[in-house]
């Protein structure tokens, strides 16, 4: 088993504390291999390593550091397959899914490539017509980026290309279940000599390095996906500090099928939003609000096709569904299920951890539907980042979307029916990031802000144009003969 590095100046150094950790396959609990737990004298490294090489790479034409990003690209597509198969050994997501993915990063790294050609500042007319006045993008500096294990390469990636196009240097600490996806695209890097010092990479636990990074005072900018609870800390440490910073959090994300929806396309449509991935994205499905004339055709049809899922080791051909990520996730997700019970939803499908021989070894929960949910049990407010959902009946579609906005959570919401009027409406009243319409929760594209509302975010926006306005600063120049 492999025994990965911290990489910092270009190097791939072993952390001060001589400690690393196993990562377990959350299918089999086999080692995948193991990582750096590192201090923060390995994170001061990293920091000084960023510092020295900023503005060096500042001054890069964009042009020059998107060639970069190209090749990083095509080295990742290269190693598309042994990058996907980490990732599902690591954190269990299906290898299609996991290939999909990859293949994602490398489209991300290449959007990112050409926007180092495109305008960074805007001529604004002076009210004094001998001078010259413009805005001009500049980068931040330092970025320190923290990610989580749910989306290893697409996260990081999506960070990460905007921050170096745009003249930053970064360090991540990738999620200490997923360090080794983290480090085959940091390999990529490296393979396509980034100037040392440009990207940098320190493994080890969240409170401490994660916790270094919004302290310290080398790091100008901080962008987090992750848990509501460490999102709000990050806040208060870098708003002490006065440092800029992104959060992209949770979500609790409703489907409203209407009376007139589409029951097979509904169907579809939550399965897929609510099980793909184990349930473990921010933007999956996790209530369903049925209209009651047709709840009962839509909950025959949605557990028939149910029967379809096959749950199992992501590497092994035609699983569809994989285990939870780790063991303290899945006890999670166990906890919300008795939790369910206990506050008296109807528990119609799934429910259990799977124990039997092939899954004896792994972290395998059921397909889980409560119906009868009521709106204010625990099940229908906290994030459960599970294979679980929430069935709750409602009558009319100004119930459905009050029901829709009623958890302290906004990132995406999506609606099933032929009715204009009620898109129109919904579109309008959602207080939702993404919204879609007739399509799953899920479903980010990269050349589209990505963002939520109410405690799901910072309130700013990742990926497409929207990255430019974290990972830049604008400087207003005038200037006169
Ligand atoms: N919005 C989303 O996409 C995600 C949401 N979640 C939610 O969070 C729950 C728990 O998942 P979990 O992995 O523990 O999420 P965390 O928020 O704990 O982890 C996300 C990242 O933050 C790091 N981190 C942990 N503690 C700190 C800290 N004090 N300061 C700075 N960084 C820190 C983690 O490091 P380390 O890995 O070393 O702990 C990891 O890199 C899930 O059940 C789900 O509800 C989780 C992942 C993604
Ligand atoms: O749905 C997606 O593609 C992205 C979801 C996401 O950002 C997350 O789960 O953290």
């Amino acid at each position: 088993m492999k025994t990965y590095s911290n990489y910092i100046a270009g190097k791939w150094s072993p952390s001060a504390s001589g400690k690393t950790k196993e990562i377990i396959n959350p299918a089999t609990q086999e080692v995948v291999g193991s990582a750096q737990v590192s201090t923060t004298e390995d994170l001061d490294a990293a920091v000084n390593a960023a510092t020295e090489a900023r503005f060096s790479w500042a001054k890069l034409s964009g042009a020059a550091r998107g060639d970069y990003l190209y090749k990083v690209a095509n080295l990742i597509e290269a190693r598309l397959d042994e990058i996907a198969q980490t990732m599902t050994e690591e954190m269990g997501k299906t290898f299609p899914e996991a290939k999909g993915e990859t293949a994602r990063g490398v489209a991300i790294l290449r959007y990112y490539a050409g926007e180092g050609l495109r305008k960074i500042g805007d001529v604004i007319p002076s009210t004094d017509n001998e001078a010259f006045m413009f805005t001009k993008r500049v980068p931040l500096g330092v970025v320190g980026i923290i990610t989580p294990w749910n989306f290893p390469v697409a996260i990081p990636i999506w960070k990460m290309a905007p921050a170096l196009i745009y003249g930053n240097t970064i360090i991540i600490k990738p999620a200490s279940e997923t360090a080794i996806t983290a480090a085959k695209v940091i390999e990529c890097f490296h393979e396509a000599g980034i100037p040392e010092g440009v990207v940098n990479m320190v493994t080890g636990p969240g409170s401490v390095i994660g916790n270094g990074i919004v302290n310290h005072p080398g790091i100008t900018g901080i962008s987090f996906t992750g848990s509501d609870t460490v999102g709000r800390e990050i806040a208060k440490g870098a708003v002490a500090r006065g440092a800029k910073f992104q959060l992209e959090m949770g979500g609790k994300n409703p489907v409203i099928i209407a009376a007139d929806a589409d029951l097979d396309k509904a169907v579809e449509g939550t399965i897929s939003g609510a099980f793909r991935s184990t349930g473990q994205k921010c933007t999956a499905t996790s209530r369903v609000l049925v209209h009651s004339s047709i709840k009962d055709a839509f909950t025959d049809k949605l557990l028939s096709a149910m029967e379809d899922i096959k749950i199992g080791n992501g590497m092994e051909d035609g699983v569809w569904m994989g285990p939870c990520s780790s063991e303290a996730q899945m006890e999670t997700v166990l906890s919300y299920i008795e939790k369910g019970k206990e506050e008296g939803a109807k528990l119609i499908h799934g429910g259990n951890r799977l124990t039997d021989s092939e899954y004896g070894k792994g972290f395998f929960v059921e397909p889980t539907i409560f119906d009868d949910v009521d709106s204010k049990m625990q099940i229908a407010q906290e994030e459960i980042f599970g294979p679980v959902i929430a069935l709750i009946p409602f009558d009319d579609i100004e119930e459905a979307f009050n029901l829709a906005n009623d958890t302290p959570f906004g990132l995406s919401a999506s609606i099933y029916t032929e009715n204009i009027g009620a898109m129109l409406q919904f579109i309008d009243q959602v207080d939702a990031g993404l919204v879609r319409i007739n399509a799953e929760t899920a479903g980010v594209e990269l050349q589209a802000p990505f963002g939520g509302m109410k405690q799901s975010s910072s309130h700013s926006r990742e990926q497409g144009e929207a990255a430019i306005e974290f990972y830049t600063s604008i400087k207003t120049v005038f200037v006169k003969g």
